[in-house]
C-alpha cells in the first residue's frame, strides 16, 4: 500500500509569500499607470495564478486590458518576481516542525500550487526545501489545476502517496473546493490569502499555527469526516 500523504498550497499555506508578490504585481501595475494593490487587495485578487491576479487587479479601474496588455504585465511580473526570489518569503512558523513529524510518522508531503512549476520549484529551492516534498505539481504540471480536484489527485499520485489517506492543507476556497471534489479531507489555514473567511467554505478542520497540525489530527481526519465549525 502507498504511503499516506499531506499535501500543501503553496502560497499563504507554506509559505508567506504575499510581500514579493504585491511588491511584483505593483511593479508591473505601475508601468500600465494602474495604483498600487493592498494586502486587501492582494487577498482578493490571488489565488488562480499570477495572470488571473493582474487581470482581477487591472479590471478593478474599470478598464479592460487586451491580451496583449496582460501578456506584457505578466511577463514584467514574472521577470520582477523571479529575480527577486526568495525575497522575504518564508514559510510559516511552526511548519518545517510539522513536516518533519509527518514525514518522522510515515507521511509523504507533496506541493500542489496554482503558481507555475517552475516558479513554485525554483522558490522552495530558494528557501533550501524543495528536497522535503515528493511532488511539486503547478498550474501547468498537468493539463488541469485547481479548483479542478485532478490536479489534487495527479499531485498524490507523482508523489507515489495513497489517494485513501490524503489530507490536503490549504488557504484559500480554490483549496477547499479541490480537496471536496477530490473526496479528501482539507484542513484550512486562518492566516493565509483569502478574502473570506474560510469557515465559509466549510472545511474539515481549521487551524491558526502548525502546532495543531500533528499525526493524531491527521490520522483523525483521513478516519472520519470532523465538522469544523
Ligand atoms: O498563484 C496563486 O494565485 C495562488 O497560489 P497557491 O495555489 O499556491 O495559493
Ligand atoms: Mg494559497
Amino acid at each position: 500500500m502507498p504511503p499516506p500523504i499531506v499535501v500543501f498550497d503553496l502560497d499563504g499555506t507554506l509559505v508567506h509569500t504575499a510581500p514579493d508578490l504585491i511588491d511584483s504585481l505593483n511593479h508591473a501595475l505601475a508601468s500600465a499607470g494602474v495604483g498600487a494593490v493592498n494586502a486587501e487587495g492582494f487577498h482578493r485578487y490571488v489565488g488562480q495564478g499570477a495572470r488571473a491576479m493582474i487581470e482581477r487587479a487591472y479590471s478593478s479601474t474599470g478598464r479592460e486590458a487586451a491580451t496583449k496588455e496582460i501578456d506584457a504585465l505578466l511577463d514584467r511580473f514574472l521577470v520582477h518576481y523571479r529575480q527577486n526570489m526568495p525575497g522575504k518569503s518564508r514559510p510559516y512558523d511552526g511548519v518545517l516542525a510539522a513536516i518533519d513529524d509527518l514525514k518522522s510518522a510515515g507521511f509523504l508531503v507533496a506541493v500542489c500550487t496554482n503558481k507555475t512549476e517552475h516558479n513554485a520549484v525554483d522558490l522552495l529551492q530558494a528557501l533550501k526545501i524543495d528536497k522535503i516534498f515528493s511532488a511539486i505539481c503547478g498550474q501547468d504540471t498537468f493539463t488541469v489545476r485547481k479548483p479542478d480536484p485532478a490536479h489534487l489527485t495527479g499531485t498524490i499520485d507523482r508523489a507515489g502517496g495513497d489517494r485513501n489517506r490524503a489530507v490536503m492543507l490549504g488557504d484559500s476556497e480554490t483549496d477547499i473546493v479541490t480537496a471536496k471534489a477530490a473526496g479528501i479531507p482539507v484542513v484550512a489555514v486562518d492566516f493565509g490569502y483569502t478574502e473570506r473567511d474560510v469557515c465559509e467554505f466549510k472545511p474539515d478542520r481549521i487551524i491558526s499555527h502548525y502546532a495543531a497540525l500533528d499525526t493524531e489530527l491527521v490520522n483523525e481526519l483521513i478516519n472520519a469526516a470532523v465538522q469544523p465549525c
